[in-house]
């Protein structure tokens, strides 16, 4: 299995979002994940950095960070963003550049993203707890797996207890009120494990499904109709949603979460040796088949799989060349830039 490509997206006026950005890239790929950051495209006018010393600093120290563009989030599995308190709100900048998202939302190319937020605010209480609140209800919109610290370990308490993403209280010299540097590591690594899980899950739904295909072929070739209930059935139990929102629909609507069952095992089994998840594989397959399904549900699954192959074998292939294509130019990007900025 690849590692995880993890994006870590971030806006700042005065580097604060940026320092624990650059926190959380260094946890994520302690984690053994491949990082790269990138920071949002700065809208204000010229005038108002230029009027604001810190900020005007924090732009040309941070010049050849790369400004992230829609191709970076559609190639990465897990995405850690970071950015400022603004009227209880995400900065508009960073909502800007979520509006711009609309494509890849409708062609589905933003579910299952693993994701998580922190922010920094002036005030204890002005507004942190919502600012990522408001991120999270974007990213339900996407179809965003929120990866949420909670209180999953001790520095979540040592950096203010902020169970919904790291946030920190930065005075108006643009120092650090609460130590929070282990907290955003935790943060960033938790949010690598989980996309671990979460892409060696669909990885595995994806080979039971090409599999499927083969045993289709074969009872094809031995002269089996396509509609015996030994072929639905197991269809049922692989069933997992690949970048099609519709084809999620359709899954749940073929009745109990068989493909979730199966992928809960496998992904249980992540861990083990091939044996043991082959094992594990054939006793759910096995599982599937004996669980009773209405005439309605076979026929509706069997649309759905049809429908999805054919989704599929258009759409995975051109997805990795694209990904491969930003792989390159991002690769030669970053020779002209820094070296760390690599995957
Ligand atoms: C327009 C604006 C609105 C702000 N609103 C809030 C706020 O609602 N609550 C708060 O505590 N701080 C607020 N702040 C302070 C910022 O949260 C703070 O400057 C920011 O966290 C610093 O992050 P940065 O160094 O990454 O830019 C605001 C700052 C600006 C410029």
């Amino acid at each position: 299995m690849s590692n995880v490509k993890l994006a870590v997206i971030y806006y700042s006026a005065t580097g604060t979002n940026y320092q624990l950005a650059e926190w959380a890239k260094e946890g994520a790929e302690s984690a053994g994940a491949e990082v790269k950051l990138f920071k949002i495209q700065e809208l204000a006018p010229q005038t108002a950095i230029d009027a604001n010393p810190a900020w005007k600093a924090h732009v040309e120290s941070t010049e050849n960070i790369a400004v992230v563009q829609l191709t970076d989030l559609e190639c990465a599995d897990a995405i850690i963003f970071s950015v400022p308190t603004r009227f209880g709100n995400v900065a508009a900048p960073f909502k800007q550049f979520l509006d711009m998202t609309g494509g890849l939302w409708f062609q589905g190319k933003l579910m299952n993203k693993v994701v998580s937020g922190m922010t920094s605010a002036q005030n204890p209480h002005g507004g942190q707890e919502a600012t990522l609140l408001s991120l999270y209800t974007s990213m339900y919109h996407w179809g965003a797996i929120v990866a949420a610290p909670g209180y999953t370990d001790p520095t979540i308490f040592e950096a203010g207890g902020n169970p919904y993403g790291v946030s920190v209280t930065v005075n108006q010299n643009g120092k650090m009120q609460e130590d929070v540097q282990q907290a955003v590591k935790h943060q960033a690594m938790r949010t690598v494990q989980i996309a671990t899980w979460v892409t060696q899950g669909l990885q595995m739904a994806q080979q039971g499904q090409q599999g499927q295909q083969q045993i289709q072929q074969q009872s094809q070739s031995q002269g089996l109709s396509q509609g015996q209930p030994y072929n639905q059935q197991q269809l049922q139990g692989q069933r997992l949603p690949q970048g099609q929102q519709h084809n999620q629909q359709q899954s749940q609507g073929v009745g109990q979460s068989q493909g979730q069952q199966h992928n809960q095992q496998q992904s249980q089994g992540a861990g083990q040796s091939q044996g043991q998840q082959q094992t594990q594989q054939q006793q759910v397959q096995g599982q599937s088949q004996t669980q009773p399904q209405s005439q309605h549900a076979q026929n509706s699954a069997q649309q759905s799989t049809q429908q999805e192959d054919t989704q599929l074998q258009g759409q995975q292939p051109q997805q990795q060349n694209q990904c491969q294509d930003q792989h390159q130019e991002t690769q030669q990007l970053q020779q002209k830039q820094q070296p760390f900025q690599s995957y």
